[in-house]
């Protein structure tokens, strides 16, 4: 199968079963035969397509009497497919554009190839026209150039301005490098880099996070050999900042209650240098098994891993543990690059998360013993989930005291006052949030 027919296919499902870009392309791509040049096409296509559907869809109406959302799934997705080729992909000629997606249309939805044809040769006829979004609202505007929901833009523009916004929403669109994280209880990094390099991936080491590797064409990574000797693990440098912010010191006593897949316990385990303990907790039984199997891969033996739901106190932890990590669950604002399709959430999906975050803060304080450092973090740049949590924590709790960061010079206008507001479009980075506090009595 070829790549235009691959990203249909998963662009199919994502849209009949609101699934993960990442998840869909996982399950289809697992068993296929496919050269990375394919690989590649196919995946930009399917984030391509997720990540500008709003916008597809207007041009789409713009030239259609059926209004896209009349249109069936296979028609629609055709022609998002090749409206996306013909207006962001300039290493595709607009001629393979038509011509593939109506090949595909004969064979998936033949009564309609006529119909996809004419429209998408309208696209090229009137480009510049047709691509134009002629919105004058501003919240619309950027809704549809970018692909969000209105509620999303209007609750950015209040909080950050209407600059920062545009920023953001460019930042947004942008394609995140990959990043790994050294086993260094097995390899050095530089030795990583080496074993990398003969393996033909391209591999740099990134500044300042000495584990820290960023890698180009590293593809189909289950199936790669180092990958699955341990000698490295997927990880953003963001959520890495979270273990070296905590920087726990060896034989400590550590608990994560919010920790599958475990790419922060398996980082705080190794810079323990497998010494000590970290308990690692969450509360879906199939999410902990992702966990054991990374503790394996990587060969850990410091990392105890129990099924907890940390909305509930657990009179057994209380006062026990050294450094305690609060990663709670979280709208995922910071990560859209990601998973694009976090841009379509609903606010009223998100309404809870502050009440929740709240709740797991205070039962993973009440864990850590005097002196010892609690950790809160997430992966949305949202106030009401960040700053907002710590602040009216604080209020409740002075026994606990937010201190400066000095592991890391990532967000110098906030890290003497304890937290790190990580944004794509100033640190290129995940949007991430960090704060350590410490319990001083
Ligand atoms: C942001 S993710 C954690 C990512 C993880 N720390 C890592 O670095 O790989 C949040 C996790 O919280 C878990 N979770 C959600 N509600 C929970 C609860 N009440 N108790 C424990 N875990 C929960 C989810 O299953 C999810 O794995």
């Amino acid at each position: 199968m070829k790549a235009r027919e691959i990203a249909f296919k998963v662009l199919c499902d994502i849209e009949e079963n609101s699934n993960y870009s990442n998840m869909a392309i996982n399950k289809h791509f697992k068993n296929l035969d496919m050269n990375n040049q394919d690989r590649g096409l196919a995946t930009e296509l399917i984030y391509g397509v997720v990540e500008n559907k709003y916008y597809l869809d207007y041009i789409i109406d713009k030239l259609s009497k059926i209004k896209s959302q009349k249109l069936s799934i296979c028609v629609k997705i055709l022609l998002r497919m090749g409206i996306y080729q013909i207006a962001f992909l300039d290493s595709i000629s607009d001629y393979a554009a038509v011509n593939e997606t109506v090949s595909l249309a004969k064979k998936y939805d033949n009564r309609s190839s006529g119909f996809i044809n004419a429209i998408l040769r309208n696209v090229i006829r009137k480009r510049e026209d047709i691509l134009n979004v002629d919105i004058d609202d501003k919240v619309m505007y950027l809704s549809t150039k970018y692909s969000y929901k209105p509620w999303l833009i209007k609750n950015w523009i209040v909080n950050f301005g209407e600059e920062f916004t545009e920023d953001l929403l460019e930042a947004n669109n942008e394609r995140p490098s990959i990043y790994i994280r050294t086993n260094t209880l097995k390899i050095s990094r530089d030795e990583l880099i080496n074993k990398l390099n003969e393996n033909d991936i391209k591999a740099y080491k990134v500044p300042n996070i000495e584990e820290a590797i960023r890698v180009e064409n590293l593809k189909n990574i289950e199936n790669n050999d180092l990958f699955k000797q341990g000698l490295f693990t997927i990880q953003d440098i963001s959520s890495m900042i979270v273990g070296k912010v905590m920087n726990p010191t060896e034989k400590s006593l550590v608990l994560d209650v919010c920790s599958a897949p475990g790419g922060k316990t398996t980082h705080i385990a190794t810079l323990m240098n497998n010494t000590g303990t970290v308990v690692s907790r969450d509360i879906f039984d199939h999410k902990l098994k992702l966990i054991k199997s990374t503790v394996d891969r990587l060969g850990l033996t410091n990392v105890q891993i129990e099924k907890q739901d940390a909305s509930l106190e657990d009179e057994n932890s209380v006062d026990k543990f050294d450094y305690v990590l609060a990663d709670v669950p979280c709208s995922g604002l910071g990560i859209i690059r990601r998973k694009p399709e976090i841009k379509f959430k609903e606010k009223a999906e998100l309404k809870d998360l502050p009440n929740i975050q709240r709740t797991i803060l205070d039962n993973a304080a009440k864990c850590v013993k005097v002196g010892g450092i609690l950790i809160y973090s997430t992966c949305t740049i949202q106030e009401n989930e960040n700053i907002n949590v710590i602040n009216e924590f604080l209020q409740e709790n002075e026994n606990f005291e937010l201190v400066p960061i000095k592991e890391v010079n990532v967000d110098l206008d906030n890290q003497d006052k304890g937290y790190l507001k990580i944004y794509p479009n100033i640190h290129g980075m995940d949007g991430f949030f960090i704060s350590k506090l410490k319990r001083v009595r």
